[in-house]
Parts: C-alpha cells; structure tokens; sequence
C-alpha cells in the first residue's frame, strides 16, 4: 500500500509550517497570489522553506504567473513543486518542465465528467493533477468540495490528487470513497479566512493517516 500523500496549503506562518511537518504532511503549499488572503511575498515564501527539512516537499502555487516572474520566484524560492492554479495551458507547463528540475502539477477545477476527461491534456506537461472544485471566488481555496462520484472507476491520466472543501471531519470518507493517493486541504483547516489552526491541522493528518492504514 502506498504511502498517504497529504497537503497542507496556504501556510503562512513557521508555526503552522512547523506544525504541519510534526503532524505528518509530506507537502506543505505556499501561496504567492496577491488577491489570497493566504498570499506570501516570493521573499516571505523563500524563508518559510527553509524550515521545511528535505523529507517533506515544499509546493509553491501561482495563478498565470508569466515565466520571468515565474522564474524568479522559482530560483529564489527553490520549491520541490511548482503547482499552476489558474489558466495555464499545456505549452506553458511543458516549457517550465523543460526549464526548471521540479514537479510541475496542474490543478484543474472539476465541474462534471467533462472537466475530468479534458484534465489528460495535460498527460505529458504535468507530473501530478489535483482535482479541486470549479473555481469560486478565487481560483482555489475556497472550501468548495467537487462531486467525488465522477473519480470512482476513473482512468486517470497521471498521478493525481484530491483538494476542495477537504477537512478533518471528511478527509478519511474522501480517501475511502475515492482512493485519493494525495489529499490537500486549505480553509478547512483554518479558523479564520489566512489563519491555520495548529488542532484541525494535526486533526485533518491523523484522519488521513488512519484511513489509508485502514485501507492497508
Ligand atoms: O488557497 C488559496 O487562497 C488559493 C488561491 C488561489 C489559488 C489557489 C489557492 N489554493 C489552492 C490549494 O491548493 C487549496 O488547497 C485547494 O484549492 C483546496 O482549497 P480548500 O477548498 O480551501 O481546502
């Protein structure tokens, strides 16, 4: 059985870092989107990494970020993940894939059977899809959970993850009904819209954790 992938997005402060890390998460996600209430700055993000010892990935995510920028924030912050949360295309991963020695994932919102079948364009630009729910108010992170019946029985295009409305009380039901080798969870974890809670963080890793062993 696999190891559980778990992610832990929009940390913004070393405790939280350093919370997810103890709690279990073999990925904590930095968000560099200004209109984020979980925004870092590329130098704010570049510190939070470096408490982030190697046997836990760092994701950093951006939102039609154009390539210089993109790059820059790349070299400055040296994540083990690039994750493309806006309109990105195919070309434009596959150029940062030939660029840049780093997984590239695309995260695609999932409105019905349709959106699912068209995230396999992306077969041979991406290395990870994450499945989230259609895009709200911002492109991610709004606590939205996508219709997890269109993933049973899905042939998917390349490794893949589950994100979208994900929290402690519902993690091990998302693992269980659909399998989901990663699961990422942002707002679900929070107290307040930015604001991680140290309980439910540790909560939402256990929930995971037991649910794959379960499975095991
Ligand atoms: O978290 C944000 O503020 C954000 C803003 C813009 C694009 C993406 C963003 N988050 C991406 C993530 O990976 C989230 O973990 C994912 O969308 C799930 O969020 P949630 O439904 O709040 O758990």
């Amino acid at each position: 059985m696999p190891e559980q992938l778990i992610k832990i997005c929009g940390l913004t402060t070393s405790d939280t870092v350093d919370a997810a890390v103890d709690a279990g998460a073999t990925h904590v996600g930095l968000v560099h989107f200004e209109k984020s209430p979980r925004h870092l700055s590329i130098a704010d993000a570049a510190k939070l990494r470096m408490r982030v010892p190697d046997s836990v990935k760092v994701v950093l995510l951006t939102v039609n970020m154009e390539p210089q920028p993109t790059a820059e924030a790349l070299q400055e912050v040296q994540p083990d993940v690039l994750q493309l949360h806006g309109k990105e295309t195919p070309e434009w991963l596959a150029l940062i894939k030939s660029k840049a020695p780093i997984e590239v994932w695309k995260a695609v919102g999932i409105k019905d059977r349709t959106a699912l079948e068209n995230a396999a364009r992306f077969k041979d630009s991406a290395h990870r899809l994450l499945y989230d729910a259609a895009a709200g108010a911002l492109p991610g992170g709004n606590g939205l959970a996508l219709d997890w019946r269109l993933l049973v029985g899905h042939r998917h295009a390349l490794p893949w993850g589950l994100a979208g409305g994900l929290g402690p009380s519902n993690v091990a039901n998302a693992i269980r009904y659909t399998g989901a080798p990663l699961v990422d969870a942002s707002s679900g974890l929070e107290s307040e819209p930015g604001k991680k809670d140290i309980g439910k963080i540790r909560a939402f890793c256990e929930a995971a954790l037991a649910a794959r062993a379960e499975a095991a």
